[in-house]
């Protein structure tokens, strides 16, 4: 398996290279040559598998051979055993056609706990059979961070440094990362916003000069590990539901788009999918740009659903390659305009992506209103971005005949002022994260510059 740029002028990398590169050196993102195939057969036969099991059928093909079979699932199995549930993504009927698939029983309680404790895994397993050093950057706007500490601080061969936007995450979020003091460990609080967070870490894989010759290394959705390890959740609920039989929807409380694209990945792969729900806050750009293609930046909104304010959605360069009929000069044009001014989406490519996407935009007082009244049609206390999904599942669903899929991206104990708010007591938070509010906290406060944070990084790394 190959692994091809996006903006098409990046020199095609294996698997083990792709996963310890991060982003093109073209500026694009990393997307397989081919999109594997499962076929009828091979979906049947994962009735009944166990998660880890499905995990290991459905990314084997992107691995390519590059870590022998034994090896991956063994990878695959320790990741998916720090799970609190058994079934590691317990499906939840909410009412008759309507499923919650809840992601959050990882232990940073989100769904990107089901890549990045695999990703971890993956990373150490590269980095120890070469005996290389490297050093993490990412960009946060709340859950990727501490997923991303937890799934590579066991790994001596990193360093892990986290951009997260000062005082617009939320308090649980913010300790989750902050009250891990290993060595390895750094948080910064950037005085700004999550795309400013997010634009420094991806001019720092475009030029690497500060780190002398170091290994730089993608935990964000720009690694195509993180969006391989989330296609496996969308099988694997579908499957449970009956597929390849049977057609699911899904709805997805989306940002930077990795979510979402994982579900397009597996629907290229083969999996009957009629429709996915793109839920987002007021934060709404991919909601204006499938509706209305009105591609354009607007000041990025402070809401209830922290994790999804975001503007710049990296992800959806991907899903751009895709509908241009993987044209790399055309996704350059498009994104190098949308950068400077409003941009609009070209007739074709948009009448593509309006045959499987439709969206929805929802902002904080729906997202309280959907607490309260999911909680009182089905007992289910629903965190503020799930909230998102489960409100434009029920608004823009083609019919209520194809089983929907809302999925469920975190817990709520990781957004108490949201549920306050809805009028509910706090949730408690889990017995492996008793303490968390009273643990000592570390994390460095740096303006939006890039100088400042690779200097930094420069200076503290390992
Ligand atoms: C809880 C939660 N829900 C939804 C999202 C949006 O997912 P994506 O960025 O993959 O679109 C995020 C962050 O990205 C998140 O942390
Ligand atoms: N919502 C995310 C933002 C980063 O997204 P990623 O999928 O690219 O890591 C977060 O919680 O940090």
């Amino acid at each position: 398996m190959r692994y091809i740029s996006t903006r098409g002028q990046a020199p095609a990398l294996s698997f083990e290279e792709v996963v310890l590169t991060g982003m093109a050196s073209d500026g694009g993102l990393y997307v397989p040559e081919t999109i594997p195939t499962l076929s009828t057969e091979d979906l049947e036969a994962m009735a009944g598998l166990s998660y880890a099991e499905i995990a290991f059928r459905v990314m084997k093909p992107f691995v390519g051979g590059e870590i022998d079979d034994a090896t991956f699932r063994n990878l695959v199995e320790d990741a998916y055993s720090t799970f609190s549930h058994e079934a590691v993504v317990p499906l939840n009927q909410l009412s008759s056609n309507h499923f919650l698939l809840e992601l959050f029983h990882g232990p940073t309680l989100a769904f990107k706990d089901v890549a990045l404790q695999l990703l971890g895994r993956i990373l150490d397993h590269f980095l120890a059979k070469r005996g290389e050093r490297a050093v993490i950057m990412g960009a946060t706007s709340g859950d990727t961070g501490s997923a991303a500490i937890e799934g590579c601080r066991h790994c001596d061969n990193l360093d892990i440094f986290i951009l997260h936007p000062h005082k617009r995450v939320s308090e649980v979020q913010r300790r989750q990362m902050t009250s891990v003091l290993a060595d390895n460990v750094f948080n910064i609080a950037i005085e700004g916003d999550f795309d400013d967070a997010q634009a420094m870490v991806k001019a720092s894989f475009a030029d690497q000069t500060f780190l002398n010759g170091t290994r730089l290394v993608a935990v964000n959705s720009i690694n195509w590990a993180r969006i391989m390890a989330q296609v496996v959740y969308y099988v694997a609920s579908a499957v449970a539901l009956g597929a390849p039989h049977r057609e699911v929807s899904f709805s997805v409380p989306s940002a930077n788009f990795g979510n979402v694209f994982a579900g397009y990945v597996a629907y290229r792969m083969g999996l009957p999918v009629k429709q996915f729900v793109v839920a987002t806050n007021a934060n709404d750009i991919l909601h204006r740009t499938l509706a209305d293609n009105d591609f354009s930046k607007q000041a990025l909104k402070a809401t209830l659903a922290p994790s999804m304010d975001i503007v710049v959605s990296s992800n959806f360069e991907r899903l751009l390659f895709e509908a241009y009929d993987r044209d790399g000069d055309a996704v350059r044009d498009l994104l190098e305009r949308f950068q400077h001014e409003p941009a609009v989406l070209a007739e074709a490519p948009l009448a593509t992506l309006r045959e499987k996407f439709v969206s929805h935009s929802v902002d904080d007082d729906t997202i309280l209103e959907v607490i309260r009244d999911a909680h009182g049609r089905t007992k289910e206390l629903l965190d503020p971005h799930t909230a998102t999904g489960y409100r434009a599942a029920e608004r823009v669903r083609a019919d209520a005949s194809t089983p929907m899929i809302t999925l469920a991206t975190a817990h709520p104990a990781k957004f108490a002022d949201a549920v306050l708010q809805a009028g509910f007591e706090g949730v408690p938070l889990p017995a492996h994260m008793a303490g968390l509010l009273e643990r000592e906290e570390r994390y460095t406060v740096l303006p939006a510059e890039l100088e400042a944070v690779q200097a930094f990084v420069a200076e503290q790394r390992r």
